[in-house]
């Protein structure tokens, strides 16, 4: 058997992974007609919108869909067509922290995985590769095949391959153009490295072949899992490290510089914040903590474990330096909050520090202003609903407001927070900020944007994580 061509692709998943994905292998693959499909037709509607008005911001996405869609790429919530014609099928749904029943608060919730994973058997009446590309816990794919084995119709045989992303929210478009690697996990049979070569071969159409790396499946599904639970790692390290600077005057900026120059730790992602934030990092630990323990490596998952302690260490010491900062109370004070996505140059708010903090204000019964240049109102109001639990959303307007600028949110605040790196707080006109605010006017910042020195000459009282100087 050779491997097959491949000409028609489905995607389950037409969220932050399968659309950006699918669409770039659209873009770069004219041959091959790419189908994303979603049971959300809300999501759908938005990704086939005539104006453009895509369910996710991306910097460049519009402008890959608007090349592709129409052409070779189409979004559809007729799930079963879409199986039912492709020889290539990506499996890109959600797999969030289990919310109750075993390993609650920790495993992975597989339940999207198995349902659309039943459907393919269901519907499918010819042979097809499967690729796991949502994050799963290692030997996802094996209960894949499992499901599938048993219900395929008996013309029907599945290679299931893994292939998890890599991508980061903000920059998916250009970390899908060019790749680090492409990872391409199957079973080291003739028949699975026969769709491994298959998949490699949409790859090749523009990521070079040295970049594509062909590995066991296991292998690729915990690899994964280490990416992620390494770069989460280095950010709690840096934190930790943060707060030693605050305690003794170092100043965690020239820290990381200095540590970054040696050439086998490397300089990336080593900037001390406020806290990671987003879909990923904290569930896969969490995943990885909790593989960990079914492998009876107790050890091991207390290792990783603290990755996240460390991180809501993190979010808990800003929130309290704000309150010691301003005088041991907060009640009835306004705070201005910058940012409200979990980095820049995103609108996802899935698990971003700002929400945490904004939870800790409200306790401490501060009034507080929000100011985003992307994430939507009502995605501001969900996502505090939820985390401020027994509070109708009404209560929760009564402290709580969005502001249409960053100007407007500082207006009448005591303090200025900054959660969200946006260029645009970095160029805010901070004088015109420091005269409508009331006085003494802090800034703190949680990203490193600011040039703190500028705004003390201001007026300002500033403090930025990681520095041990004195407002
Ligand atoms: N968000 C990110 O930057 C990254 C996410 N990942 C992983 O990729 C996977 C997907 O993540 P996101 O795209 O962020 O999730 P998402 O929640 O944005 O999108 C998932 C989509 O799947 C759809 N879906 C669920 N079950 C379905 C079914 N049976 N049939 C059809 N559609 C169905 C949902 O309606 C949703 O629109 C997760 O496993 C995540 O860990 C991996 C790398 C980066
Ligand atoms: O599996 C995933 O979902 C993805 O998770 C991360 O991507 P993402 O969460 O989109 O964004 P990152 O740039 O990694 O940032 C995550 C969080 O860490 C924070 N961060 C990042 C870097 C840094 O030096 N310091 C820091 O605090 C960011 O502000 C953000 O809150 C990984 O970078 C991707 O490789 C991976 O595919």
């Amino acid at each position: 058997m050779a491997p097959v061509k491949v000409t028609k692709i489905c995607c389950i998943g037409a969220g932050y992974v399968g659309g950006p994905t699918c669409a770039v292998i659209a873009l770069k693959c004219p041959h091959i007609t790419v189908t994303i499909v979603d049971l959300n037709q809300a999501r759908v509607d938005a990704w086939n919108s005539p104006d453009f008005k895509l369910p996710i911001y991306e910097p460049g996405l519009d402008d890959v869909v608007r090349q592709a869609r129409g052409r070779n790429l189409f979004f559809s919530t007729d799930v079963d067509k879409g199986i039912k014609e492709a020889d290539l099928i990506f499996v890109s749904v959600n797999t969030p922290t289990k919310k109750s029943g075993v390993g609650a608060g920790f495993a992975a919730d597989l339940n999207y995985v198995e349902l659309a994973t039943r459907r393919i058997a269901h519907v499918s009446e010819s042979s097809k590769i499967v690729v796991e590309k949502s994050t799963v816990p290692c030997r996802t794919a094996e209960s894949m095949r499992t499901i599938l084995e048993a219900n395929s119709k008996p013309n029907c045989r599945f290679d299931i391959l893994s292939n998890p992303e890599f991508l980061a929210e903000g920059t998916a478009i250009s970390d899908l153009f060019g790749p680090d690697r492409v990872l391409i996990g199957s079973l080291q049979t003739p028949e699975g490295k026969d769709a491994c070569a298959s998949l490699a071969g949409v790859y090749s159409n523009w990521v070079p072949t040295n970049r594509i790396l062909s590995v066991g499946l296991w292998s690729s599904e915990l690899s994964k899992l280490a990416a992620n639970a390494m770069l989460a790692q280095r950010i709690s390290s840096v934190n930790a490290l943060s707060a030693i600077c605050e305690a003794t005057g170092a100043n965690i900026d020239e820290v990381a510089h200095a540590v970054g120059y040696d050439s086998r730790v490397g300089n990336k992602f080593l900037r001390a914040s406020v806290g990671f934030g987003g879909s990923c990092f904290q569930k896969d630990i969490l995943n990885l903590v909790y593989l960990s323990e079914s492998l009876h490596l107790p050890e091991v998952a207390a290792y990783w474990r603290q990755v996240v302690e460390m991180n809501e260490y993190q979010k808990k010491r800003f929130s309290k330096n704000v309150v010691d900062t301003l005088f041991n109370t907060i009640t009835g004070k306004r705070i201005a909050v910058l940012g409200f996505a979990f980095k820049a140059d995103t609108g996802d708010t899935r698990e971003s520090a700002a929400i945490t903090l904004i939870k800790d204000f409200q306790a401490e019964r501060a009034l507080v202003n929000i100011y985003d240049p992307q994430v939507e109102h009502n995605q501001i109001w969900a996502d505090l609903t939820e985390a401020i639990p027994n509070t109708p959303l009404e209560n929760i307007k009564k402290q709580v407001t969005i502001s249409a600028s960053a100007l407007e949110a500082c207006k009448g605040a005591e303090a200025v927070v900054i959660a969200t790196e946006w260029k645009e707080f970095r160029d805010i006109d901070w004088a015109l900020v420091y005269e409508g605010m009331n006085k003494p006017a802090f800034v703190f910042d949680g990203r490193l944007i600011i040039d703190a020195e500028k705004l003390r000459k201001i007026g300002f009282k500033v403090k930025t994580i990681g520095r041990g100087e004195r407002v």
